[in-house]
């Protein structure tokens, strides 16, 4: 009987991408103790206590701070996430922030609400106070501003491609910024080449990064003070991206006009010139199944053949099922002799390799190879045995 993989979800997972697992196959629950695989959204996993039954982990979504990416690495345990699956999302909540505080919409809106909740107007004394109080939320439009953009991946690139459309001078800053991203990019979009002189030309900044330790507090004091004053800074990335403190001193100094972001704090969610959203970016219906189905459908990759797509900590490797082969997944690290000791063991075990894959990225590497024939359970306890290989999963057909 082949395995029924027992996969933990964390967070809520749409059903259009949960449904997708045969049932037959794969178990699902929010209590299992011994989990073959963790599906998750923002749950933060870094004192989780990783039992030795777990394979993989696929984040819905794109980033994975709430994953301690590395230690799974060490373990063999590939962390998968689901790239531009709700950059769509994103980039229409950024416009939206963009709006938000160049006409000063959230503040405008809580004055009328106060009028009526509050000071009880109605009819004509309700038009005369709008009319005579509106002056004060007057704001300025975006044609002919200029917004900077730091992060030209999925999302970067759409906030970028809108803002042009709608007359704004864009700015994109991204050193390590791929062939895909630069084709999609629109040409009217210029690049610079330091975050400094993206900040001191920018009305507005925008930040499409992940939260790593060479983009923490990346929106600093100093960068802030070179900005035009009056600016704005938009987070839908990753609270710590943002020095929040040095954020409020400027707008408290006036150097910023508004802060608009995805990520609570107690200081910063209450400040008057302050928009914060409840980690909104990704909550549409389309980018929860998007992100749903690209991480339920990588994670059955992944445990039914041993394939590995759009994995942050292992390289991509994935083969076609040939009949009468069995497959082996074997996790090990990077360096010389691997591939030569693995193929010894099945050599002498007078196996014959029909297919075999092997790449590495960064520390460690991934095999993944088909024998014809059955294999030998002991054969696994073999591999196991070679110094170096962290993993070995014998993969049913
Ligand atoms: N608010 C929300 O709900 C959401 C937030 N996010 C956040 O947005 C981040 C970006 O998402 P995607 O665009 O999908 O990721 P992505 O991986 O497609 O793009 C990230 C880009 O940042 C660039 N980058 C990395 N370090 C940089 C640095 N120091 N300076 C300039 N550029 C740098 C990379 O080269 C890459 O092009 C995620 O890591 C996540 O933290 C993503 C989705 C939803
Ligand atoms: O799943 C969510 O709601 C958050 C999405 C997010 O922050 C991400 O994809 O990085």
């Amino acid at each position: 009987m082949p395995e029924t993989f027992r996969i933990q979800t964390l967070n809520a997972i749409s059903p259009l991408g949960l449904n997708r697992l045969d049932r037959e196959r794969f178990d699902l629950g929010t209590e299992f103790t011994d989990p073959r695989a963790i599906l998750l959204r923002s749950a933060d996993l870094h004192s989780y206590d990783v039992p030795h039954s777990l394979y993989a982990v696929a984040r819905a979504g794109a980033g994975t701070n709430n994953i301690p990416v590395e230690k799974l690495a060490s373990l063999g345990i590939p962390v998968f996430n689901t790239p531009g699956a709700n950059a769509n999302a994103v980039k229409e909540l950024v416009i939206a922030g963009l709006l938000l505080a160049a006409r000063n919409l959230y503040h405008a809106a809580d004055y009328t609400k106060d009028l009526v909740a509050e000071q009880q107007l109605s009819g004509k004394d309700l038009d005369k106070q709008v009319e005579a109080g509106k002056k004060q939320f007057a704001g300025f439009e975006l044609p002919g501003r200029t917004l900077g953009v730091i992060g030209l991946g999925a999302i970067g690139v759409l906030v970028a491609n809108a803002a042009q459309a709608m007359g704004m001078k864009v700015l994109g800053y991204d050193p390590a910024i791929t062939i895909e991203r630069a084709w999609q990019l629109s040409p009217s979009v210029e690049q610079v080449t330091s975050v400094e002189e993206l900040f001191a030309r920018s009305d507005f900044i925008t930040l499409h990064v992940p939260l790593i330790e060479a983009t923490q507090g990346l929106v600093s004091a100093e960068r802030i003070a070179s900005m035009p004053a009056g600016s704005v800074v938009l987070n839908f990335a990753r609270g710590g991206v943002v020095d929040e403190e040095a954020v409020l001193a400027a707008l408290d100094s006036g150097q910023l006009h508004a802060y608009v972001n995805d990520f609570p704090t107690e200081v910063g969610a209450v400040h008057p010139k302050v928009i914060t959203l409840p980690h909104l970016g990704a909550s549409t219906s389309e980018a929860e199944d998007n992100c749903a189905v690209m991480a339920v459908d990588q994670l059955s990759d992944f445990l039914l053949h041993g394939n590995i797509r759009n994995s942050v900590n292992f390289p991509e490797v994935a083969m076609a099922r040939s009949p009468n082969t069995t497959r082996l997944g074997i996790f090990n690290e990077n360096k010389p002799n691997m591939i030569g000791q693995i193929t010894t063991v099945l050599a002498e075990a007078g196996l014959n390799v029909t297919e075999f894959t092997n790449k590495a990225r960064g520390d460690y590497a991934y095999t993944l190879v088909d024998v014809e024939g059955e294999v030998a359970d002991e054969l696994k306890e073999q591999i196991l045995a070679i110094d170096g290989v962290i993993r070995a999963r014998k993969i049913e057909g």
